[in-house]
């Protein structure tokens, strides 16, 4: 087991290159199980969520290899072998395991997820949808059994707007017989990239990226060659640290579109920022001032980012509030940033940040994935020492990070933890 050490205080500088998205590679890996033969993906980021899918798919008879971030999957002896407990349990995105087993073999058992506890993370309306398709479904055991004999397309209004279950429904309907329609549909760019490799395999997929989509089932999908889009998340996160510390980054390998809420945002807080295509400037900030934001479905401000975001606000001149209206609950970094001297105060979905702090270097706990970036860009603008734990979160979702970070100058190494600090996780 290991901690982050990080010295803060010190400007950064120079060029960063985001990696293929998370969000998205979590679910193309599982839409592979959909193809009759080889499927690659270039770009895929070296994260723990994406080793663990790969093992998913190795478990059930797939022969997957991954290197210098290229994918490579043959699905053609794939079996429906029931995944109930395991790895499924260790990650959100298993659930994508389920449209697709259940799109190919019309049947399939797979564990309740896991993933990054925000509160509750319901799937009433993937389930909604794989009903509509003719699917029965039962939880039996903390694993959900789904079976069909055979998928027919439907009309499936969502309830809540959720990526999770348009990606879910997508990825069983393109082999369903006939039309589904997902109406209320999510917007997210990952939505977009899993409907462009489906396409890729031969699925006809209208309106991905809209509120509604169309789906003519197919009776075959076949391999092809697909490259992911950049990780926003990641982006967003380098951008937050560049307003922060930085003394000009150049974020490279990022869709400016996907992150038009975040960029509006550092631009109404005072931040330097200019856009190329495929390139963001963030330029040194010399005073940043306060500014609300609320998470929204997509293209809103994302929740994935409220959290970094909440780091960067202790520094700003005047009183913040970030509303989470997507997981109201995502604010266990709030009492770690508090630890550092931040001045913060939660009041039911909202925090309220009193600017200008500054913060201290102090040991804190990453207890979920951005709670983990939301705290190493809190130990990068601290005094003095930082040390992190609950690095397995942050390796859930970070390629690179401490090679990237100590690239633009930061000082910021991994430290094997003592026998007393693993004793102390244990009993905490
Ligand atoms: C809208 C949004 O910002 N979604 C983010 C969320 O997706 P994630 O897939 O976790 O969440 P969804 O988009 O599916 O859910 C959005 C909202 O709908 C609710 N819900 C969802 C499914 C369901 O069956 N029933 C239900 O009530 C959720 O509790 C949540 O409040 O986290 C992902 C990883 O952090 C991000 O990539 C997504 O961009
Ligand atoms: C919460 C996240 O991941 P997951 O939904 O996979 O837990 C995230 O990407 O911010």
């Amino acid at each position: 087991m290991e901690k982050l050490m990080i010295a803060g205080g010190y400007p950064l500088k120079g060029t960063v290159r985001i990696s293929g998205a998370k969000n998205s590679a979590v679910a193309l890996i599982p839409a592979t199980i959909l193809a009759e033969s080889t499927v690659t993906i270039e770009g895929i980021p070296d994260i723990s969520d994406v080793q663990i899918l790969k093992g998913l798919l190795e478990e059930v008879g797939g022969s997957v290899e991954f290197k210098d971030g290229n994918m490579t999957v043959d699905p053609s002896s794939m079996i429906s072998m029931p995944l109930p407990n395991g790895k499924v349990k260790k990650l959100r995105a298993s659930y994508y395991l389920m449209g697709a087993m259940l799109g190919r073999f019309k049947k399939a058992v797979i564990g309740l997820p896991g993933g990054c506890h925000l509160g509750p993370r319901p799937i009433d309306q993937h389930i909604k949808g794989f009903e509509a398709l003719g699917a029965r479904v039962t939880n039996e055991q903390g694993a959900i059994y789904l079976r069909a004999d055979e998928l027919r397309g439907a009309r499936i209004y969502l309830d809540v707007v959720s990526v999770g279950a348009t990606i879910n429904i997508m990825l069983a309907a393109v082999r369903a017989k006939g039309r589904t329609i997902i109406e209320n549909a999510a917007k997210e760019p990952e939505i977009i990239d899993v409907a462009t490799l489906l396409t890729n395999m031969g699925a006809k997929i209208k309106g991905a990226g809209t509120d509604v989509i169309r789906i003519d089932g197919v009776d075959e999908l076949h391999g092809c060659q697909h490259t992911i889009i950049p990780d926003r998340i990641e982006a967003g996160t380098y951008l937050i640290l560049g307003a922060s510390v930085g003394e000009g980054l150049l974020i490279d390998n990022i869709i400016p579109q996907h992150l038009e809420s975040l960029i509006a945002k550092l631009r109404e807080m005072g931040a330097h920022i200019e856009a190329g295509d495929d390139q963001v400037f963030v330029g040194k900030s010399e005073s940043l001032k306060a500014v609300d934001i609320k998470t929204l479905v997509y293209p809103g401000f994302p929740t994935d980012l409220q959290q970094p975001f909440t780091s960067l606000l202790t520094r700003a001149e005047g009183t913040s509030m970030v509303t989470d209206t997507i997981y109201g609950a995502r604010f266990k970094h709030i009492d770690e940033l508090r630890r550092m001297n931040a001045n913060i105060k939660v009041e039911g979905r909202s925090a309220i940040i009193n600017g200008q702090a500054q913060l201290q270097g102090a040991k804190v706990k990453a207890s979920d994935l951005r709670a983990g970036a939301a705290l190493v860009i809190a130990g990068l603008m601290a005094e003095g020492i930082t040390e992190v734990t609950g690095l397995e979160h942050i390796d859930r979702g970070y390629s690179e990070l401490v090679e990237k970070l100590q690239g633009l100058g930061a000082t910021i190494w991994r430290e094997a933890l003592t026998k007393e600090e693993i004793e102390q996780i244990k009993n905490a």
